[in-house]
């Protein structure tokens, strides 16, 4: 990947933003017209790509040479075998062209005329009677080409696939009937639907459903990541998700997002630079960090052991777990190269009073992770963390006993960094007066952030993560596996144990939270491919962080 290609796809915008920009890129002198000839003319060769034409692969065998069966730039591992028999479509290849009143049905009608010349069989939904000029006219093109238009929904014929060109980042207000009930009946149709820059009816920034939108198989974003594509609710209509890059100057991007506050997608390239690697050839344990893990009860001891797991494949060089005196044994087995500080227990088990080795307190840690399976019966506890001047990372009951003593104003005097890591349920008990949360992630991590002064990191199928100045960093791949009981221990120790390596090398904590989120995240993904998305219990996607590591290539 190139150095463009790599910021490019660290990029995420609103519709706004993707106006200012599209609007310098036209001031500048670009035609509308040659734009959007440029990006449909990428979707469609890649459409040929992914869903090769059979007629045109028998003639390829025959020796005959049609238009357009040119060799195509892309990836060989993203091609369906090349060969009539196995091809996606089963005998004649035709697609259905849904085309809206704006410029994303403009880009639909190009697609379909380049698919018309390549021999696809084509046929065009064209429900609006007003379109903007450029779409017009390039309707008007496909009619006199000869190209079947339709403006009912009941009189389309079947298809093989279906290109959605309705809305793209210009839709604004809900979908209402006709058109709402139009994309429910195609939803309906059991045909992959592939949609140009985001499934019609989602919200650009939000991915709110407005009204109704199309469920798509397969979405190609266009130019620079909408912010839709990670928001949680946006997830299950935008299928799988591709960048096509239409060589957006940086400038221009830059010129738009300069002074405000960015959404960074989290790519390998970054997540690999923050980590500790390589490691100084002179070095010793103690220079290395020294991460004081505080978990586990009776009730809860399988958290702390997976806490520490997490922690221990952080390559940390000191790991101490402060836990109830009657976890010590236990934890000592499990985790032989790690300190265990048996604490005193209150009756329900929970650890009653810190109890650290002579000459130790708090301070003597560059960083403590602090919460699973604590109880809320341990409040003194997380107190004596939350005052101490140590970075500090706060999950499960951490956070609950945070949310009971007032969120805001007890982080507000903290001086030393503070990472919390809530999922939706927790997030609402420490932010309860922020309304976002739902509507918009995004949004609502970024407030929780800049009114907490923490980073904070809002766990779900797309991670994000804001620091206090309102910057936002997604995980942009993830996997349902990871929802499972205990998975986020593993992060919670991960990320612990990375920040206890990053205090003394002045790395920006948002960095390390983006970096454990994206880490913890992959290695879900690889256990979820080699094991099926049930496999992935806990302790297996401990297993799993280094050779996720290693299966990244530095
Ligand atoms: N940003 C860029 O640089 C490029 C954008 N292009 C395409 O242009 C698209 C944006 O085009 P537009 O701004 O024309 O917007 P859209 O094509 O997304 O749709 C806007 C149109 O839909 C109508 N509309 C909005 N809400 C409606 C509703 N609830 N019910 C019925 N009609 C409604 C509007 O009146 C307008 O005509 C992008 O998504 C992309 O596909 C590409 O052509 C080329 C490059
Ligand atoms: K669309």
């Amino acid at each position: 990947m190139s150095d463009r290609q790599e910021q490019i796809s660290q990029v995420v915008v609103t519709a706004e933003q993707m106006r200012d920009i599209e609007a310098r890129i036209f001031a500048a002198g670009m035609p509308v017209v040659a734009l959007m000839e440029k990006v449909a003319g990428l979707i469609a060769r890649r459409i040929q790509n992914i869903y090769p034409n059979p007629r045109q692969i028998q003639e390829k065998d025959t020796g005959t040479r049609g238009h357009g069966d040119t060799e195509i730039p892309f990836p060989a591992s993203d091609r369906l075998p090349v060969s009539a028999s196995s091809s996606f479509f089963s005998s004649n290849s035709r697609i259905g062209i849904l085309v809206g009143p704006g410029h994303n049905g403009g880009d639909a009608l190009v697609v379909a005329r380049e698919l018309h010349f390549c021999g696809y069989e084509i046929w065009i939904y064209s429900p609006f009677s007003k379109l903007k000029e450029l779409t017009s006219q390039h309707l008007q093109y496909a009619r006199s080409l000869g190209i079947p238009i339709y403006q009912e929904i009941e009189q389309l014929p079947s298809s093989d696939l279906l290109i959605d060109g309705l809305f793209g980042f210009g839709l604004e207000k809900n979908l209402t009937d006709p058109i709402a009930s139009a994309i429910d009946r195609l939803n309906e149709l059991s045909v992959p639907i592939l949609s140009i820059d985001l499934p019609s009816g989602l919200h650009t920034d939000t991915g709110e459903v407005l009204g109704t939108a199309i469920r798509a198989t397969q979405t190609f974003c266009l130019g620079l990541w909408k912010l839709a594509f990670f928001q949680d609710q946006a997830l299950e209509f935008v299928g799988k998700a591709e960048l096509i890059d239409f060589d957006i100057p940086l400038a221009d991007v830059e010129a738009v997002l300069g002074n405000t506050p960015k959404i960074k997608r989290i790519t390998p390239a970054t997540a690999l630079s923050t980590l500790p690697l390589p490691r100084p050839a002179i070095t010793h344990k103690y220079k290395e960090g020294h991460l004081l893990l505080i978990c586990g009860s009776r009730r809860y001891a399988g958290g702390a052991i997976l806490t520490a797991l997490g922690a221990l494949f952080s390559g940390v060089g000191m790991l101490s777990v402060a836990v109830p005196e009657s976890l010590k044994s236990l934890l000592v087995s499990h985790l032989p190269e790690a300190l265990i500080v048996g604490c005193p227990e209150t009756e329900t088990g929970a650890i009653g009073q810190l109890q650290l080795p002579a000459k130790t307190n708090l301070s003597s840690f560059s960083a403590i992770a602090c919460g699973p399976g604590l109880t809320t019966d341990a409040s003194p506890i997380v107190q004596e963390v939350i005052e101490s001047d140590v970075p500090l990372v706060l999950d499960a009951d951490g956070l609950n006993i945070l949310a009971q003593i007032a969120t805001i104003p007890t982080l507000q005097k903290r001086q030393a960094p503070t990472i919390l890591t809530p999922h939706a349920g927790e997030f609402q008990r420490l932010f309860p007066h922020i309304a976002d949360a739902k509507h918009d992630r995004v949004k609502a991590v970024q407030q929780a952030a800049a009114q907490s002064g923490a980073v904070v990191l809002l766990k779900g199928a797309r991670t994000a993560i804001a620091n206090p100045q309102s910057e936002v960093w997604i995980v942009p791949e993830s996997t349902p596996a990871l929802a499972r009981g205990g998975s986020g221990d593993v992060l919670t120790g991960l990320l612990g144990g990375l920040l206890a390596q990053a205090v003394t090398k002045h790395i920006p904590v948002e960095d390390i939270a983006a970096t454990a989120a994206w880490w913890h995240s992959q290695a879900g993904i690889l256990a979820a491919q080699e094991r099926t998305e049930l496999g992935v219990n806990a302790f297996t996607l401990a297993q799993y962080l280094i050779k996720t590591l290693s299966s990244f290539k530095r």
